[in-house]
């Protein structure tokens, strides 16, 4: 993969087992998002080979019924509520909002009280909050996070790890980029760097 003539993530081999969390940890610029955007098909590698769940990264209705992915940041639609916004996700996959629990997801994601607010109002980690609540709430086989932590409060981080370690203990696929081990670790991840993906 390159950006222009400068080369990224060349050489690079990861394999994610089904079942399991693999979180790739690295300095700045050192390829994590890049990696994460071929995963999630939305960026094409010039040469290489990437499989999920069999097939091409983003090929099929199929990839995007299995594949959550948050690497590229959401757009808000106009006028509808934080809470709109959650059943609209389960709507679109099939749930009935209140089985699937949104209610209860916006409480365990500490937006309860925002429930009626427009997304656009909300603080940059709330804004955040509702993106993995999103994520989490409708069904799928693999997440792929890029730095989840990110603009979350320590009591978030801690919250948000649990759902993923619960996600993953319930059979789920996570690959996330992160900049803190220790969420990372205790989300279920197993962590591993940039470099050590170079054969
Ligand atoms: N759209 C782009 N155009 C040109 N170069 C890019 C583009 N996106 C990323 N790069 C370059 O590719 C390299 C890898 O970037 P990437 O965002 O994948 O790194 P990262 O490991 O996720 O970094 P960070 O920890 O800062 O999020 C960097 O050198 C970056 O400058």
């Amino acid at each position: 993969m390159s950006y222009g003539s400068a080369p990224v993530l060349a050489g690079v081999e990861l394999t994610v087992p089904a079942g399991t969390g693999v979180c790739v940890t690295g300095e700045n610029g050192i390829g994590k998002s890049t990696l994460l955007r071929c995963v999630s098909g939305l960026q094409r590698p010039d040469a290489g080979r990437i499989r999920v769940f069999g097939g091409t990264p983003g090929g099929s209705p199929e990839f995007w019924a299995a594949v959550v992915t948050t690497v590229e940041p959401p757009t808000w639609y106009p006028g509808l509520t934080t809470k709109e916004h959650a059943e609209l996700i389960c709507r679109a996959h099939g749930q009935d909002p209140d089985e699937a629990g949104v209610d209860e997801a916006l409480e365990r994601f500490g937006l309860a009280g925002h429930a009626d607010a427009i997304p656009p109002s909300l603080s940059s980690g709330q804004k955040q909050r509702l993106t993995l609540a999103m994520a989490l709430l409708r069904p799928s086989a693999l997440l792929i996070l890029d730095e989840p932590e990110q603009r979350l409060d320590p009591e978030g981080r801690i919250a948000v790890a649990e759902m993923l370690a619960d996600y993953l203990s319930t059979g789920g696929s996570l690959l996330m980029a992160s900049h803190d081990d220790k969420f990372a670790v205790a989300s279920g991840a197993e962590l591993t760097t940039m470099e050590s993906l170079h054969p």
